[in-house]
Parts: C-alpha cells; structure tokens; sequence
C-alpha cells in the first residue's frame, strides 16, 4: 500500500451515521456547493454524497431534506463506504466499535481517508479498530456548521518512529496534500484551525459543546428582557444579535476586557450589572463547566 494517498476531484464523502452532527456538517458544505463554492487550486472537492443511517425515519428526512442530492443507505453500510473516498464517521462514541467492525467494513474502509467527530475517541482507539491501511483524522465541529457559522478543530495522527520489526504494522501516515482537502471541507462551514489531539477534549467542551453553554446565556439575557416588560420575540433577537455582534469584535481583533471596558460608563448601568455577575461568580461557574466538560469529553471514547 502506498503512503499517499490520493483524493480524486469531484470525490465521493460518505456520512458514516448521519444525525445531528453528521447533518450539520452535510448541509453546511451542500450549502456552500449551491452557491458556488469551488476547489482554490487544485484541492479536490466532493461531488457524490452518500449518508448512512440506521432508521427508516432517519432515511426519510434525509431524502426529503437534501432533495435527493444524498443517496442514503439504510442498510449494507460497507458498500456505502466502499464507494466513497472520504467518510466522515458520525455516531456516538459507544457504537465506534460496533459500527466499524461490521462485516466488510475493513475491507470497504482500506486505502481510504476517514474523519472521526466522536467525542473522547482517540485516533489509536479508532485506528486500532479498522486497521493500518486506513488514515484516520479527527475534527470536532459544532452544530453551527449547519449554517455555515461552525468551528472545528482538526488533528492528524502524530508520525510513529519506524523501528524495523514493525514497519509494516504502521498505520498510514496522511500525506500532506489532505490538510488542504480536510480544511476545504470545514471551511467551507465555518473556522478551521489544526491542533495536536491532546487539545481536542478542552475543544470538544468549548467549542463542541459551546453552542449549549452560549444559548444558557443567551436565554438567561432574553429572560431578564422579559422580565423587564419585554416581548419575548424582541428580547431573543436583542439578546442574539448582541451576542453575535460582541463575538464579531473579539474576531475581529479587540480584546474582550476593552470592549467590556467601552461599554461600562462610571457610576453606570453596565458596571451594575457586572457587579451583580461578579457576585454570581459567572466568570468561574462558566470556567468551570469547560472543565468539566472537558474531563467528561475524555472519558466517552471508553464508554461501552
Ligand atoms: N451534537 C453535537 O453538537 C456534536 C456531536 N459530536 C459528536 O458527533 C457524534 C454524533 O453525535 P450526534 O450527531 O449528536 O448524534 P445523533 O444521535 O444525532 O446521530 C447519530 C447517528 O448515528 C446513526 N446510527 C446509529 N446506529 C447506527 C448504525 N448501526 N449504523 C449507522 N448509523 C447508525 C443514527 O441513525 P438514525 O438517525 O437512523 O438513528 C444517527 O443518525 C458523537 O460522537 C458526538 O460526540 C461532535 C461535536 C458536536
Ligand atoms: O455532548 C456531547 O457529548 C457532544 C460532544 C460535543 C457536543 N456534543
């Protein structure tokens, strides 16, 4: 088997287990497709996409939803696999095993490009199961990708130092050619960055699971609004646009403690209020979430 590997343009990405996730990540890069994203020079492209499911309801959403532009395979997912040259693997950590060591999976999945979104699944965990002759990558995206506003963290196995006796057990190492694919795929949805896969637990919690820490905000903002008198409706869209617009300045190069500082006039209403957050300890509680978050994260690739 040769160490690189080559992706064909106009390729065929296969979603190993489409839900929530695999959907997002789905529909962002249709999205970006329909509107006339293409290849910078020479970064091949999709062109074909396969979805893998495992209920009949599930199949029938993605048909109608994706206007027949997804095949989808209820059953027989290694022949799905075994058509595709990507396939992003999308099911919850507990079934990795399962599924990947279906009849003929190995098979279907050799010489192939597979991009795990399992929380707290190791490549070693993964490679383990389907083999050496498969170059496993992770990526943790969120569900924002969905709308093309998503983050993901990216991690390439780290090279294993070749001793003699087991050469030929190593796993194949990605040529550097994929980085572009792989980055084409999450870019087109959103920010991506590639970090070491010690960070990708601490990313799971902050950026994975993010978008459920920044709505427990953003409801707890809309319903001091309403509690104010305001109408719901108008609270949620103040409360959301703030949000984004704040978020918008910090990615644009200001420093969060300076915009706060803009905001806070002395003897002011904003410095009253991040007082009264100050005593909630908002700052820790928060903090600490991604803590927890993070040791949880790191546990569910061992959860059976
Ligand atoms: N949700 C999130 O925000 C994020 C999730 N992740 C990771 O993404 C992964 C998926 O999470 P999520 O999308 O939320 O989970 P979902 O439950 O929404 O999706 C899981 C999918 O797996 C499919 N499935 C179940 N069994 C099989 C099988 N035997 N063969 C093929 N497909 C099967 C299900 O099919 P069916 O629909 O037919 O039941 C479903 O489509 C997890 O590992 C999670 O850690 C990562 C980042 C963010
Ligand atoms: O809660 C979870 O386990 C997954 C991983 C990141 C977001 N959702």
């Amino acid at each position: 088997m040769s160490t690189e590997l080559s992706i064909k343009n106009y390729y065929t990405l296969c979603m190993l287990a489409c839900g929530t996730m695999g959907s997002a990540v789905l529909s962002g890069v249709l999205d970006s497709l329909s509107t006339g994203a293409t290849a910078a020079s020479g970064i091949p492209i999709p062109g074909k996409f396969v979805a893998c499911v495992k209920r009949q309801e599930s199949a029938d959403r993605i048909t109608t939803t994706y206007a027949g532009k997804v095949e989808v395979a209820l059953h027989q997912h290694a022949q799905a696999v075994a058509s595709a040259d990507v396939v992003i693997l999308g099911c919850k950590p507990q079934l990795c095993e399962e599924i990947l060591s279906g009849k003929g999976m190995k098979e279907a999945l050799s010489g192939k490009l597979l991009i795990s979104v399992l929380a707290g699944t190791t490549i070693k965990q993964i490679q383990d199961i389907v083999g050496p002759d498969t170059i496993v990558v992770r990526a943790m995206p969120n569900t924002p990708c969905k709308i093309r506003q998503g983050m993901t963290v990216i991690s390439f196995p780290t090279p294993a130092s070749p001793s003699s006796s087991t050469v030929s057990l190593l796993p194949l190492t990605p040529a550097p050619s994929l980085k572009p694919t792989i980055q084409w795929i999450f870019s087109q949805i959103g920010r991506a960055v590639f970090l070491e896969e010690k960070h990708l637990d601490a990313c799971t919690a902050l950026s994975g699971s993010g978008p459920a820490f920044a709505c427990v905000m953003l409801e707890a903002m809309t319903d001091g609004g309403v509690m104010m008198g305001l109408p719901f409706a108008v609270a949620q869209e103040l409360a959301a646009q703030t949000m984004q617009g704040a978020a918008r300045m910090v990615l644009e190069g200001n420093h969060p403690a300076q915009i706060r500082n803009s905001v806070s006039t002395p003897g002011g209403c904003t410095i009253g209020g991040l007082l009264v957050m100050e005593d909630g300890k908002i700052r820790s509680t928060i903090a600490r979430s991604i803590q927890e978050a993070t040791n949880i994260a790191s546990s569910l690739g061992n959860k059976k």
